[in-house]
């Protein structure tokens, strides 16, 4: 299990830019003590620091669109939890059918299963920067990822968005998902407010909270979080 031995996570924006940008470089991590299978190929590179941000806000707030400009800008692995999901149950996995009905109730996929998929897919990446987006989800997902993973993440946003803006864009997304329909985002927004708040209020009182307000167009929007990765010199820029 991986352990982390040092971080800049408990500090504000304004502290975090004026760090020392080495410190960021720091070797968070250190080996692994005990096995997670591993491949040969794809392993984190353990020279690096894996720096991982969880992506927050409600269904159409603008998670996944805005996650491609920062995979687009920095060079993280955007790790979907809901496409994740969507593409188990296309593979006919044995939990495809329970994972669809979930979706299709707007309710929680078990934690213990997303999270396996989401180690899977960090585990076989060759990168060392990861957006988790559309998770956690509830506090029961984020202690999930804390026991099974053993990490948390250096930085969360937070996409805050209006409901009936969320709902509008949902309505118009257009991506023939079996959730983007009336009766499954009022559902959704109730399960939103109920279980993924709570983890927003968690993340705020650790400091690791970039609230932003999703409201504006794609660009308005990106122009507030960019700096936030800006601030930690990666290697891909542009
Ligand atoms: N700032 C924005 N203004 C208007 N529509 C947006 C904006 N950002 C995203 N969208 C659109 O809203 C829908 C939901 O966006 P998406 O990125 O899928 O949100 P999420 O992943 O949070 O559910 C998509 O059709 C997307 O093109
Ligand atoms: N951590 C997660 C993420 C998604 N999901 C399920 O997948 C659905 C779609 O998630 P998504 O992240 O693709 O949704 P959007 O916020 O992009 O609209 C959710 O409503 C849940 O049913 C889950 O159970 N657990
Ligand atoms: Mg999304």
């Amino acid at each position: 299990m991986w352990r982390r031995v040092a971080s800049v996570s408990h500090l504000t924006f304004a502290q975090k830019s004026i760090v020392n940008k080495d410190v960021c470089k720091l070797k968070f991590w250190e080996a692994f003590s005990t096995g997670i299978p591993r491949k040969e190929k794809g392993t984190f590179q353990r020279d690096k620091t894996p720096f991982i941000t969880f992506v927050l806000g409600g269904p159409g707030s603008g998670k996944g669109t805005q996650c491609m400009k920062i995979v687009e800008n920095f060079g993280f692995t955007h790790l979907s939890a809901g496409d994740i999901l969507r593409r188990e149950i296309a593979s006919n996995s044995a939990d495809g059918t329970m994972i669809l009905d979930t979706i299709k109730e707007g309710k929680i996929v078990p934690s213990e299963l997303t999270v396996k998929l989401i180690q899977k897919e960090m585990e076989s990446s060759d990168n060392y920067k990861f957006l988790i987006d559309g998770f956690p989800r509830s506090e029961d997902n984020r202690i999930a990822f804390e026991q099974i993973i053993g990490a948390e993440p250096d930085i969360v946003l937070f996409f805050d968005c209006p409901e009936d803006e969320m709902m509008k864009r949902v309505l118009n997304r257009n991506q023939g998902r079996v959730d983007d329909n009336i009766d499954t985002i009022k559902k959704r927004l109730k399960v939103f407010s109920a279980l993924n708040l709570p983890v927003v209020k968690y993340y705020l009182e650790r400091g690791k909270l970039y609230k932003i307000n999703a409201v504006g167009t794609v660009d308005e929007i990106y122009k507030q979080v960019y700096p936030l990765f800006a601030q930690f010199n990666f290697e891909q820029q542009v």
